[in-house]
Formats: structure tokens, sequence, C-alpha cells
């Protein structure tokens, strides 16, 4: 199979869809790979790295669209991109469907088979391409908040340790879950004192267990939430419910009973975001304020640390990546119920349920599809 890597286009990203490392894996399987020119350069990957590993780089993303049987990116397909992608060919990456009806749009209007990698599961009940992005967007959150809180940026002027005589920072982290827990972990180490809500008494009873040192755990019921933003000075939202819009958490009326200049961090922003003032920013321009309360909801936040991202990532998806090229998609499918709850969209139909449901598309079963 031929496969094609891109330069990611979204503003501010860096990663790459593929290391050298997966080219050379896939080289080895027999595959031949594409991979644009510069594509690697800000994970710290130089053409000469790929060529090394095996790969033919490409000088435009359009002849690797042409050319590839399968796309490997990172970020969700940009318009332009979308209109490069053709029935037949698979697309691999994060797509983020529920909160894009333009790009849900695009991608049934293209007919490819499309797989997203926030969707994919394990046989644990998680999220195995999600989670290494997770972990780094879990301990990136703190640190960018951290950095809003600062008076010159619109925060309170709040140190999130305190130092001794001043008491540390309070940070509400709502939902526990990959995100939720290193964000946690990782203010709980800057010395703030942090309270975790999640509506999963499970997981709390594991945070619990396990980090009850560092951290609280509380129901994550709309009078705990309401008490605990009251006086927070920083609050990260981490929900998810997978594949569907994040629920809205935080009503803009609430930011009124919030201390004025704290700081709102919605990582959930990819999926719609978790509080009601929420809207989509970028790296270059991060943070914005609504009733005093500052925002920063970044949707791309590992591609800040594209190296560590770009390599985490890719240990990641490479195995499913060659059981991608070396089966076909449908096969792969087939053999792998996980990979198969990857499937978003395939021939011009949705096949993923909490998408249909959040933007009103009929869905048609990827068993079904997979049968066809
Ligand atoms: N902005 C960015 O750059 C990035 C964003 N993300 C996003 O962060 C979000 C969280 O991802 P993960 O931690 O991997 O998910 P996860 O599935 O590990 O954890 C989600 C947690 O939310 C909890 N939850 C669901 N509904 C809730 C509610 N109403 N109230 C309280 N808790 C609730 C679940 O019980 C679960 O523990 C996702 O939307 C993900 O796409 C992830 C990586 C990067
Ligand atoms: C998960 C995601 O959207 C990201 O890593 O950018
Ligand atoms: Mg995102």
């Amino acid at each position: 199979m031929k496969i094609g890597c891109p330069k990611e286009i979204k503003p501010q990203e860096f990663r790459v869809g593929m290391t050298p490392n997966a080219v050379h894996e896939a080289v080895q399987h027999g595959h031949e790979v594409l991979i644009e020119t510069g594509a690697g350069a800000g994970a710290g990957f130089d053409d000469m790295a790929y060529v090394a590993a095996g790969a033919k780089i490409i000088s435009t993303a359009a002849e690797i669209f042409a050319a590839a049987d399968m796309i490997v990116k990172v970020k969700e397909p940009q318009p332009a991109e979308r209109k490069m992608l053709r029935e037949g060919q698979v697309l691999f990456t994060y797509l983020h469907l529920a909160p894009d009806p333009e790009q849900t749009r695009d991608l049934l209007a293209s007919g490819a088979t499309c797989i997203a990698y926030e969707t994919v599961t394990d046989r644990n009940g998680g999220l195995p391409l999600l989670a290494p992005m997770s972990e780094v967007a879990g301990k990136l959150a703190p640190q960018v908040g951290a950095w809003t809180l600062q008076k010159a940026n619109g925060g309170r002027g709040v140190l999130l340790g305190g130092v001794p005589g001043v008491a540390p920072a309070r940070v509400a982290v709502i939902g526990g879950g990959v995100v939720g827990t290193h964000a946690a972990r990782v203010a709980a180490g800057m010395g703030a004192e942090v309270t975790v809500l999640d509506r999963s008494l499970v997981r709390m009873r594991y945070l619990d267990d396990i980090f009850s040192r560092d951290f609280k755990t509380m129901y994550a019921s709309a009078g705990n939430i309401a008490e605990v933003i009251a006086e927070a000075d920083m609050v990260i939202g981490a929900v998810l419910i997978p594949g569907a819009a994040a629920p809205k958490l935080i009503s803009r009326a609430q930011l009124a009973t919030m201390k004025p200049g704290a700081a709102l961090v919605d990582v959930a922003i990819d999926q719609g975001g978790c509080f009601e003032t929420s809207k989509p920013t970028t790296h270059k321009d991060p943070i914005y304020e609504v009733d005093g309360i500052m925002h920063y909801c970044v949707a791309n936040m590992p591609g800040a640390v594209a190296r560590t991202s770009t390599i985490a990532l890719g240990n990641a998806t490479m195995p499913f990546m060659l059981a991608l090229a070396d089966k076909g998609w449908k096969q792969a499918c087939a053999d792998d119920p996980h990979l198969l709850e990857g499937l978003n969209v395939h021939a011009g139909k949705l096949t993923y349920y909490a998408v249909g449901k959040a933007l009103g598309i009929d869905v048609v079963s990827p068993a079904l599809v997979i049968k066809g």
C-alpha cells in the first residue's frame, strides 16, 4: 500500500503523523511511504531521517493526496485537505466530528473512509489513541493555566503554589480521566490545592486509592460544581463522552459567581468545550476574557510540545497503522472491534452514533459497512 503523510497545516501545529520509526516499520512490512518535505521539521525530524527510514520525500501535499491509498495525519483535515480526499482512500487521524458539521459534511461528500483516532477503543474501555495526547494536554493544562493567572495576562495574579504565609491557589478539575488525572497530579505537584470532580464513582474510587494525598475527589453534581468553582482560582475542563459533543457544565451566568481573573482551561474544547463561554483558540492567541474570567481554549494543546507529542502519538498509532496497511481497512476492522470503533465515515455514510446524534445525521452500523 502507498501511505502518505502530509505536513500539518492547522495554525501552529508542529506535530507530524508518522515518525521515522513508523516509516521504517511500514517499509519493512512492504509498504511505500510518501512524506511531504518538511513534514517532520517542527517535531525535530528532518527529511534525511525519513529518507534513511525508507520514505520518499514529496514536494506537495496535493501529490501525496493524489497518490496515497491511506493518509496518516494528526489533526482533523482542514478545508483544503478535505477537497483532496477521494472515494476509496483511507484517512487515519483525529477528527472530532461532533462539534464540526462543516468537516463532517465534507468528509461525507469525499467518499473516503475516515477512521478517527479519538474513538478507537481498547479492551479496558480506554481510548488508546487519545490517551497519549490527553496525557500531554493534562500535564500542560496547569502550566498554561498558571500563565493565564498571571496579572499581565489578565489573570488574578495568583501563584499556584503560594509561598510560606500565603495560601496556594485552588484548582478544580472537572473530569477525572486521562487529562484530568495528569492535570491534577501536575497542579498538586506545583503546590496547588486540587479537587477532581467526576461522575464515575468507579473512577473516583481509583483516584482516591492512588492519589488521596495529592488531591480530593468530589461527585460532579451541578451543586458541587457550583460550590467548587466559586472558590477556584483555576478550573480545568476535562470531561469526555467518547465521540459526543461535550456537556456544558459551567454556564455564562455562573461566571459571575467566580473570582474575577480566575482561569478556565477548557481542554475538552476539541469536542466543543464543557463551558458555555468556550470557543476554540490558537497557540498564537490562546486566551480571551468573558465577564472578567480568563479562558484558555486551545484545541491542539499537544502541538506546543510537538516532539514529545509526535513520538508519544506515533508509539500508539503504529500497530493500528500497520494493521490498516497490511490487511486493508475492511479486514483490519473486521479482525479488531476496537479499531472498528474508530470508523466514523465510510463512502458517504456516517458510522458513529454519538456523532450522528450530535449533528442530527442518520448513521449506518459500522458492522454492516464492513460486511458490505
Ligand atoms: N485540547 C486539546 O489539545 C486536547 C483535548 N483533549 C480532550 O480532553 C477531553 C478529555 O479526554 P480524556 O481525559 O482522554 O477522556 P477520558 O475518557 O479519559 O476522561 C473523561 C472523564 O470525564 C468524565 N465525565 C464524563 N461526563 C462527565 C460529567 N458530566 N461530569 C464530570 N465528569 C464527566 C468521565 O467519567 C471520565 O472519567 C476530551 O474531549 C479530549 O478529546 C485531549 C487531548 C488534547
Ligand atoms: C486530541 C487532540 O485533539 C490533539 O491532540 O490535538
Ligand atoms: Mg484537538
